[in-house]
């Protein structure tokens, strides 16, 4: 492989280095979340700014953590984890919002993936399509308790992930509406409790490279409670999912000393 970073030590695209980086890694899609994860932790600094992907390290519980961007969509995602493992990255979740499609899933409530529908490309390239993006049991538990001790109202199952925000979002008016349509039927039929854009490459990507991952999204707002005139109130507050994201790498640091 050539080596693009010329020698520096710093990584590509994350222009990070090793010593940057810490065992636990939140990832949030939005590079603007970073400051706010950071300001979870003790002694947050600023390590790296680079096109999609901003880092801060600091501690949790006297342990190295870092929060790094993944941008929007699977391509990035596996770029961030890509570099963020060869800085000695074990431990990844992804802090990210999305819309709900269970008809149960409300506004302001999070869903914790333990699957993802894999319609997206990222994952295609690094995986048959038979193989199932699933996240990491240990991680994925520690996210359900953390949900519970916080009283946060939680659903746990399978997240739709996407390249295409407004295939999801206006999918009639797309040339290919007829498979998108098709598609979405299939999925809440199947059961699939939200639509985000990362948690299937990251899952993927996460087993190829031996590394665990799980995923905690911020429901937004649900369009099928929409279209069947149900409440459905925006909630934009990333603190939400953040809170039960931070207690949960708190749980997994103490478990793992
Ligand atoms: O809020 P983030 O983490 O970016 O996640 C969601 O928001 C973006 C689309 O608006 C996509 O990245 C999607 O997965
Ligand atoms: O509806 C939504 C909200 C956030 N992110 C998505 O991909 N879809």
């Amino acid at each position: 492989m050539i080596d693009y970073t010329e020698g520096s030590g710093k990584q590509y695209h994350i222009q990070t280095k090793p010593s940057d980086i810490g065992e636990y890694v939140l990832l949030p899609g939005d590079p603007k979340r970073c400051s706010i994860i950071a300001q979870y932790f003790d002694d947050p600094v600023l390590v790296a700014d680079s096109r999609e992907f901003v880092t801060y390290t600091g501690t949790l519980n006297g342990t190295k953590v870092s929060v790094t961007s993944t941008g929007i969509g699977g391509a990035s995602a596996s770029i961030a984890m890509e570099e963020l493992v060869a800085c000695g990255a074990k431990t990844f979740i992804r802090v990210g919002t999305c819309g709900g499609m269970d008809i149960n899933v409300k506004s302001g409530d999070v869903i914790i993936a333990n699957g993802a529908i894999r319609q997206e490309g990222t994952s295609k390239e690094y995986a048959p399509v038979e193989y199932p993006a699933v996240s990491d049991f240990e991680v994925t538990s520690a996210l359900v308790h953390a949900a519970k001790k916080l009283k946060q109202s939680y659903h746990v199952g399978v997240v739709h992930c996407k390249d295409a925000f407004y295939g999801q979002h206006k999918p009639e008016d797309l040339p290919n509406h007829d498979q998108l349509l098709q598609k979405w039927d299939a999925w809440n039929r199947l059961g699939c409790k939200g639509s985000e854009m990362e948690s299937s490459t990251l899952f993927v990507v996460a087993n190829y490279l031996k590394v665990r991952c799980g995923s905690i999204c911020l429901v937004i707002a649900n369009q099928e409670r929409e279209k069947k005139g149900l409440p459905n109130p925006q909630v934009h507050d990333v603190n939400i999912p953040i809170k039960v994201a931070i207690e949960a790498i708190k749980e997994l640091i103490e478990q793992e000393k």
